[in-house]
């Protein structure tokens, strides 16, 4: 059920209209609905019931500390790409023991970080982490524990910017590699062989190339096994999409759906071949948690009829929100309060000095000049890819919970942005 919808002409999240909300934060602002972002992390919780499974939430989708604290207290582990998202889990109180750490380039201080809190695990990526992560760990008399991001060559169908499993990508240890490279981890002794991992891809509609991957990985699990290296995890990824309303895109898998046949896939595999038995298994959704809670509220600055095209120039732009710039991606755009002006057809576009900044494009809207508008579903891959371009100072964010609300996080200054800077005496 959205937690966004209109009562009485006015946009509301959960109880509170996004009209209120823009008199007392000001625009551009995210604005988050608490109630869908526990909704969104019970329908894995659920569906992992009664089983041996972690879901370690993408926080690269989105890493306020407000919402890693509330998926914390929900039971969530992490799923990191940094050293500064770890520090973000400990600050928002996560435990550092349900942190696995993806990404292709760990340096050697992220490592030791990493190490020094007892993460659960490294999913490494090449055969020259393996051995960095070697020595950092015996530099530091510990074991990493580890899994290898194994790349199934698996087509995840979305947009090639956001596909990661094929041959072709960065991340990724080839899957005619794998077998070779766990031996050579198993031989490193700071390294202790605890599981397998993949990532195929985002805003995935259909769970198939998943399901696909997942045979791909219990073939290997299976090989491994007979060479007596015992796996004790399988991390499936993330990537399940969620509905951007595109007219005639079809809609995502039900996340119930996807993990109800992943988890009978692993239960005939158990029965036929009586291996996998103490496998925990990891998810790693980041979108899928957070996408639909969220959206962009902004401001129309001016409706500007161009030669060709009329432009509604809103207050929020390719900084706040780069998803359509980046990947032409369709973001839903409607107005706070319905009925106000005429339609016409427009491109939102925002204030930023290039022709790429842009949120929408024909879209037929009944707005004007001063009117309120927001994206919908904003909430990942929105303000952890914001930028400071044309010194704009990032949204606020607030939470909704309810009637109350929440700023989770203030509106940056133009002083902020320039705070580090100094002049050359
Ligand atoms: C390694 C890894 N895990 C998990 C995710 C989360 O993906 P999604 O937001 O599509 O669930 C990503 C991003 O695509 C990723 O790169
Ligand atoms: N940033 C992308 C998803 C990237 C996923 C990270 N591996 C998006 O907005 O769709």
């Amino acid at each position: 059920m959205s937690q966004f919808s209109y009562k009485d002409g006015v946009l509301h999240a959960e109880g509170a209209s996004l009209s209120a909300i823009a008199e007392q934060f000001g625009t551009p602002t995210y604005v988050y609905s608490k109630a869908a972002l526990l909704a969104n992390f019970a329908s894995y919780a659920d569906a992992c019931k009664g089983r041996d499974a972690l879901v370690c939430y993408a926080m690269k989708a989105n890493s306020n500390l407000a919402i890693l604290d509330l998926l914390a207290r929900q039971g969530a582990g992490f799923d990191i790409v940094s050293g500064g998202e770890l520090l973000r889990v400990l600050a928002a109180g996560g435990d550092p023991r349900k942190v696995i750490f993806s990404g292709v380039g760990k340096s050697v201080e992220e490592m030791r970080l990493a190490l020094s809190h007892d993460i659960l695990c490294f999913n490494v990526e090449s055969i020259p982490e393996l051995h960095r992560l070697n020595e950092v760990a015996g530099a530091m008399d510990k074991k990493a524990r580890i899994s290898l991001r194994v790349n199934p060559n698996v087509d995840a169908k979305t947009h090639p910017y956001i596909a990661t499993g094929l041959k072709a990508n960065k991340f990724g240890v080839a899957f005619d590699d794998a077998l070779e490279t766990y031996r050579t981890a198993a031989k490193l002794p700071h390294l202790d062989v605890s599981g397998i991992d993949c990532h195929i891809g985002s805003q995935l509609l259909d769970d198939a190339p998943l399901l696909e991957a997942l045979d791909r990985l219990i073939e290997l699990i299976d090989q491994l096994g007979a060479e007596g290296i015992e796996l004790h995890h399988l991390d499936i990824g993330g990537g399940i999409g969620i509905d951007y309303r595109e007219a005639g895109e079809s809609a995502p898998v039900p996340v119930g759906d996807y993990l109800g046949r992943l988890f009978a896939k692993i239960d005939a595999w158990r029965a036929a071949r009586h291996s996998g038995k103490g496998i925990k298994v990891i998810f790693e959704p980041g979108r899928s948690i957070v996408g639909d809670t969220g959206v962009l509220l902004t401001k129309v600055e001016f409706i500007k009829h161009g030669e060709e095209k009329n432009f509604c120039i809103v207050d929020a732009a390719m900084n706040d929100m780069a998803r359509p710039a980046l990947y032409q991606a369709w973001m839903d755009m409607q107005p706070v309060v319905q009925g106000s002006a005429a339609a016409a057809d427009y491109d939102v576009v925002g204030p930023i000095c290039e022709s790429g900044d842009w949120l929408a494009r024909d879209r037929t809207l009944a707005v004007e000049a001063g009117d309120l508008l927001v994206m919908h579903t904003a909430g990942a891959y929105g303000m952890t890819m914001a930028s400071n371009y044309n010194t704009r100072g990032r949204a606020a964010e607030v939470i909704v919970d309810g009637e109350v609300l929440h700023l989770v996080r203030k509106r940056e200054n133009p002083a902020d942005l320039y705070a580090l800077e100094s002049v050359i005496k």
